[in-house]
C-alpha cells in the first residue's frame, strides 16, 4: 500500500579523512500518500544523498524518516533496505540483460507463487504500454522502452514509496518530454507515492504535485530549502 512519507530534521555526513563531511542538515520533506514530489537543484547539492538515505543505503547523522507508521531511519533506528518497502528507478539501476522483460519485471517478485508474478506482470506491462514484449530482451527495446521496464519493475512489489533519481537523463529530448508526462498518469493511476529528483525545472513542473528546492549546504539557510 502506498504511504506519506515524511522526513524530519534530516543530517547526512559522509566519512573523510577530516571527519564527518555533513551534505544535507536539518532537512525536511513531506509528501502526502499518493502524491509526487519532485527535489530539484544544482549538482552536489545532496539530492541523490536523499534519495539513498529514504531508500536505506546510507545512515542519518540526526532527525528521522518515516513512511506511514514507520520510523525507517533515525539515529538508533535503520531499517535495511529490503523490509522499507521502497521501490527504486535509479539512473544507475539498468535492466539486467541476459534477462527477458518478463523476468526483469518480476525480479523483485521471486519468491511469490508463478500464477501470481505472472499476472503482475501481466498487469504492469499492460500498464506501461509493453504488453506484447515480455519475451524480448532489453537490447531490443529503445531507451524509452526500456526505461518503461524499469518502471514495471519497480512497480512490481507495489511499493508504498518508489523513488526517481533522473530517470530520463539518458533519453533524447522529445522522448523525455513524452515519458515524463506518460509516467505521471501511470503514477497517478496506481495512486503512488513517489519522489523524483532531477536538474530539469520542467521535467519537475510537468511530473511532481510539489517541488522542493535545495541548495548546497554552505549557502543552505537552517532549513534545506522550500516548496
Ligand atoms: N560516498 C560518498 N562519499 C563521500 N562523499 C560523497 C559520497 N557520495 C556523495 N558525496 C558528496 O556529497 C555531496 C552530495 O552528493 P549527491 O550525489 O547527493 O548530490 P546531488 O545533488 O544528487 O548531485 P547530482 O545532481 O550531481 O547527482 C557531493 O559533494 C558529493 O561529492
Amino acid at each position: 500500500m502506498t504511504a506519506a512519507l515524511r522526513i524530519d530534521q534530516l543530517s547526512l555526513a559522509y566519512d573523510t579523512l577530516r571527519g564527518a563531511h555533513f551534505v544535507v542538515r536539518d532537512f525536511r520533506l513531506e509528501v502526502q500518500s499518493g502524491s509526487i514530489a519532485s527535489l530539484l537543484g544544482p549538482s552536489g547539492c545532496g539530492k541523490t544523498s536523499v534519495l539513498r538515505a529514504i531508500a536505506g543505503f546510507e545512515p542519518v547523522q540526526g532527525g528521522e524518516i518515516r513512511l506511514g507508521d514507520a520510523v525507517l531511519s533515525s539515529t538508533s533506528v535503520h531499517l535495511p533496505p529490503e523490509k522499507r518497502h521502497v521501490g527504486m528507478m535509479f539512473q544507475e539501476y539498468g535492466l539486467f540483460p541476459h534477462l527477458s522483460v518478463a523476468q526483469n519485471v518480476v525480479f523483485g517478485l521471486r519468491r511469490r507463487p508463478h500464477a501470481e508474478q505472472n499476472a503482475r506482470c501481466d498487469e504492469l506491462l499492460r500498464l506501461v504500454g509493453l504488453q506484447d514484449a515480455g519475451r524480448k530482451y532489453p537490447h531490443e527495446l529503445s531507451g524509452g522502452q526500456q526505461q518503461r521496464v524499469a518502471l514495471a519493475r519497480a512497480l512490481a512489489p507495489s511499493p508504498a514509496l518508489l523513488l526517481l533519481d533522473e530517470p530520463f537523463s539518458n533519453l533524447d529530448a522529445a522522448t523525455r518530454e513524452r515519458l515524463t508526462v506518460e509516467v505521471r498518469d501511470i503514477l497517478k493511476q496506481t495512486g503512488q507515492t513517489a519522489v523524483l529528483v532531477t536538474h530539469n525545472e520542467s521535467e519537475a513542473r510537468t511530473m511532481a504535485d510539489s517541488m522542493l528546492v535545495m541548495r548546497p549546504l554552505a549557502h543552505a539557510t537552517q532549513d534545506a530549502g522550500s516548496h
